[in-house]
């Protein structure tokens, strides 16, 4: 990582959408070294949050700041310096190759106006090289698999060389081999000192691998620390409305000898 990663911060934040409030005072922040996963029910306003903690939108009521500076004082290029986004994963219209993908990450550091050279093909290289993807390099997006198009989207937001990260469900369409290769390397970026917020429908998977979980309940943060004092039977019974359940349920009665 180029810079050490300032404190994004979400303080008091409210938001309506179609005259309803989707947030009603929510507090989230994220800093260097951390992996927080971010958990709510279908509509509950994760995404929103994410959009507001990016910049994308405005809330009605508090503030987001980064660093020392609010956010609504910086430019969309200096929030892009310090804060990636990887959106939910999507098909792109057009069969980009793998490097081309990760090298538009380098816009928000060369800017729109000049040509990419060298250290930015030496920063593709040595993303590629670090998510070992670099033997996807000239194949197109379009054709590879949705843990693969998860990394090259992870590239692109490296490349970028900002401090944090923010995923939109990354775990998404990936299969259960995929989704723990793909925590695996948000861990290891984390350890080296990224800070990634991601919002996940997977609490034991987040469970796993988060310093942080915080839930998004009615609009607000419900509870917000580690792992084991968050993700609990009485937290995801509150949450999605169901009792965990970690063994079989069995449907049929046993034929009778
Ligand atoms: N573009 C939009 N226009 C109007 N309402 C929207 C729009 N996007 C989201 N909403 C509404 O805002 C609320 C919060 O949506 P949001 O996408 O933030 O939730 P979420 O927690 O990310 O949901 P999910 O887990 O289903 O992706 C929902 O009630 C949703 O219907």
């Amino acid at each position: 990582m180029k810079t050490a990663a300032p404190l994004l911060q979400g303080k008091d934040v409210w938001f309506h959408r179609n005259g309803r409030a989707v947030l009603q005072g929510a507090d989230l922040g994220l800093g260097p070294g951390e992996l927080v996963s971010l958990l709510g029910a279908n509509g509950a306003g994760k995404t929103t949050l994410l959009r507001l903690l990016l910049g994308f939108e405005r809330p009605k009521a508090g503030e987001v700041r980064l660093g020392q500076a609010a956010l609504r004082d910086l430019s969309r290029r200096a929030i892009a310096r310090a804060v990636a986004y990887v959106p939910q994963s999507h098909v792109a219209p057009f069969p980009y190759r793998v490097r081309e993908v990760i090298g538009l990450g380098r816009l928000a550091v060369t800017g729109l106006f000049r040509a990419p050279g060298p250290a930015d093909r030496d920063a593709v290289a040595a993303t590629m090289a670090r998510l070992g993807i670099a033997h996807l390099a000239d194949r197109p997006y379009t054709e590879i698999s949705g843990g693969e198009r998860q990394l090259a989207l992870i590239g692109r937001a490296l490349a970028q060389e900002a401090g944090l990260l923010v995923m939109d469900e990354p775990l998404t369409g990936l299969d259960y081999g995929n989704q723990l290769r793909l925590l695996d390397r948000l861990a290891e970026l984390a350890e080296s000192g990224l800070g990634i917020l991601m919002t996940t429908h997977a609490p034991d998977l987040a469970a796993m691998v988060s310093t942080r979980v915080a839930v998004l309940i009615n609009g607000r943060i419900a509870a917000d620390g580690p792992p084991e004092t968050v993700v609990t039977d009485a937290m995801i019974e509150r949450l999605y409305g169901v009792t965990p359940r970690r063994t079989p349920k069995r449907v049929f009665a046993r034929p009778r000898p």
